[in-house]
């Protein structure tokens, strides 16, 4: 029986590492500006098996009663921000810092290193569990500095129009409202300039997977030897 088990640990363990391959992982960073469709495009990618790192979802955690940035928010804010349910009042918040490079210049420096831990616990799971690529979905890939921890960053395009009335009708936000979040952000023109590959989501959600798909072939989960080289691609 012992030597069963003995045979059974010593599969077990090739097996592992078999599939943790050369141990290293592929981090692809897609980004896009606000309403541009990270989350649909990360949907689909989860569809097809993709292992998913979510930035605005982690940092939504963090905003938890009780957590890190919801006490952090509550003592710089005050109790105006709290809603009757005792959570954070994110839109209120948001209308705040989006309109004053002050307080948006607090909120910065307050949340990102804070997400940023959370983010790299997040990889260092990704990577002990042999995953051969992870997708981080970060809104703020350039702006923070990430794009330096990724291998490519992939940028989900769409015409500024597009974007606004994505927004504003995914949101409701009023013109105005959509059109500060916007302008907090860096300008996408400097954004296409930075990506390695460039997804066009100005069409449908059909067309925005089949130009997924072509990308997600080529990725290291997929054929074997196949290679994380850095292209130019704009799809
Ligand atoms: C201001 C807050 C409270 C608004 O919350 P709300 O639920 O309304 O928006 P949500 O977090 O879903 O963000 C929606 C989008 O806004 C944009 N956005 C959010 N924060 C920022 C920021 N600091 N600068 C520029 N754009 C931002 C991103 O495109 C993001 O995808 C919240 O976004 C926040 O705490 N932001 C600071 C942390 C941060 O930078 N998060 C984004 C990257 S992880
Ligand atoms: N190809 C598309 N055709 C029509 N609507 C789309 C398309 N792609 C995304 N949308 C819609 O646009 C809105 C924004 O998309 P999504 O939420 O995926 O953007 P996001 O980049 O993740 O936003 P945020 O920056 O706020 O996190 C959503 O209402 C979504 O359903």
């Amino acid at each position: 029986m012992r030597f069963l088990e003995l045979i059974g640990t010593i599969i077990l363990k090739y097996a592992l590492i078999f599939r943790e391959g050369d141990g290293t992982m592929k981090r692809i960073g897609l980004t896009g500006g606000i309403a541009s469709g990270k989350s649909t495009a990360s949907a689909i990618l989860r569809g097809w098996g993709a292992c998913i790192i979510d930035a605005d979802a982690i940092a939504h955690g963090l905003m938890e009663p009780q957590a890190p940035l919801y006490e952090a928010y509550r003592a710089h804010f005050g109790e105006g921000v709290i809603l009757p349910d005792g959570q954070l009042n994110r839109r209120r918040i948001g209308q705040i810092a989006f309109a004053d490079p002050a307080e948006k210049r607090w909120l910065d420096e307050t949340a990102h290193p804070v997400i940023r831990r959370a983010i790299e616990q997040e990889l260092e799971r990704a990577e002990a569990a042999g995953e051969p690529a992870v997708i981080l979905d970060i809104p703020l890939l350039f702006e923070t500095g990430w794009q330096a921890h990724v291998d490519e960053s992939w940028l989900i395009d769409v015409p500024e129009p597009l974007q606004l009335a994505r927004l504003q009708s995914r949101n409701g936000y009023s013109r105005e409202e959509a059109t500060r979040r916007i302008a907090a952000q860096m300008p996408l023109s400097e954004k296409r300039r930075l990506a390695d590959v460039i997804i066009d989501n100005s069409g449908t959600e059909q067309e925005l997977m089949e130009r997924l798909h072509v990308l997600w072939q080529k990725q290291p989960h997929q054929a074997a030897g196949s290679n994380s080289r850095k292209e130019e691609t704009h799809i």
